[in-house]
């Protein structure tokens, strides 16, 4: 990929070369490479069980691999420290499938906790501004002294992504965003992906079976298929193909 301004290649802020992870007998990522350049959305298929959440762990370290190389913001994952891999992964944002908040906290003080633990410096007018502002940026700053249980699944998950921004992180990785959303919300979480990509220059990954969510934010879309990205490209270019396993895949998970 190169950069539109200059023509120098783009960076890569994260890398992976030929990661493999069994559990048992299972061989479920089989060789895997992978890039991801600053400033994109890059969207990763595959069915489920494929392993797309195991790899989104293995980047931020919560799974090691069993061999290969995974490289974030410029190193290794499995050999910097344990107390360097945690300064990393305040670097890179994970929004979880099911990112429950607190429910006995107001979205407020859901967002202020993970503000408070990290960045201790911060006075309590920092705080309160720091929260303000990612809660402008999902549109929910009318939500700010709501309990999560008053708020819609679509808001909820809006303050799960505020939640995961508030540490200002470099790379963002999204756990299937959309799902359990009805198609307007999931238009709604779609346009905010990319709200974030440009007001935040965060680089992303977006996990998802929502064909419609990889065509709206997915610069590039990389697609699993039996333990390898065998698929990478444009929307179009993935699933411009005869791979019957490909068409499937499309035929099943495309809604509009
Ligand atoms: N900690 C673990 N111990 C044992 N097996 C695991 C573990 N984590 C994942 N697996 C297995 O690895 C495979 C891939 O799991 P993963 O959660 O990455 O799938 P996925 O592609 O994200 O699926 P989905 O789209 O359904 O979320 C599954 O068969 C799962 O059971």
């Amino acid at each position: 990929m190169e950069n539109r301004q200059n023509s120098t290649p783009a960076e890569k802020v994260v890398e992976i070369r030929d990661l493999h992870k069994s559990f048992g007998a299972y061989h479920v990522l089989r060789g895997v490479d992978l890039d991801l350049y600053r400033g994109e959305n890059l969207v990763v298929l595959g069915k489920s069980g494929t392993g797309k959440s195991v790899l989104i762990k293995i980047i931020v370290g919560l799974l090691t691999a069993d061999r290969g190389s995974v490289k974030v913001l410029g190193s290794e994952v499995d050999q910097i420290s344990y107390k360097e891999l945690l300064a990393l992964r305040l670097k890179v944002g994970f929004s979880f499938q099911n990112s429950a908040l607190y429910d006995s906290m107001t979205v407020r003080q859901n967002l202020e906790f993970p503000l408070v633990r990290n960045r201790r410096k911060l006075t309590r007018g920092e705080v309160a501004m720091q929260v303000e502002r990612v809660l402008d940026a999902v549109g929910l700053l009318q939500t700010l002294d709501q309990m999560p249980s008053e708020l819609s699944g679509g808001q909820r998950k809006r303050i799960g992504i505020a939640r995961t921004l508030i540490l200002q992180p470099e790379i963002m990785l999204y756990d299937e965003p959309t799902a359990g959303l009805d198609p307007i919300t999931c238009l709604e979480i779609n346009g905010l992906i990319n709200e974030v990509q440009e007001r935040f220059h965060t680089s992303s990954i977006v996990i998802t079976h929502d064909l419609t969510c990889a065509k709206a934010v997915g610069d590039r879309v990389a697609m699993l298929l039996d333990g390898t990205f065998q698929r990478q490209g444009t929307f179009e270019e993935v699933f411009n193909t005869n791979d019957e396993r490909v068409k499937t895949f499309y035929d099943y998970n495309f809604i509009q």
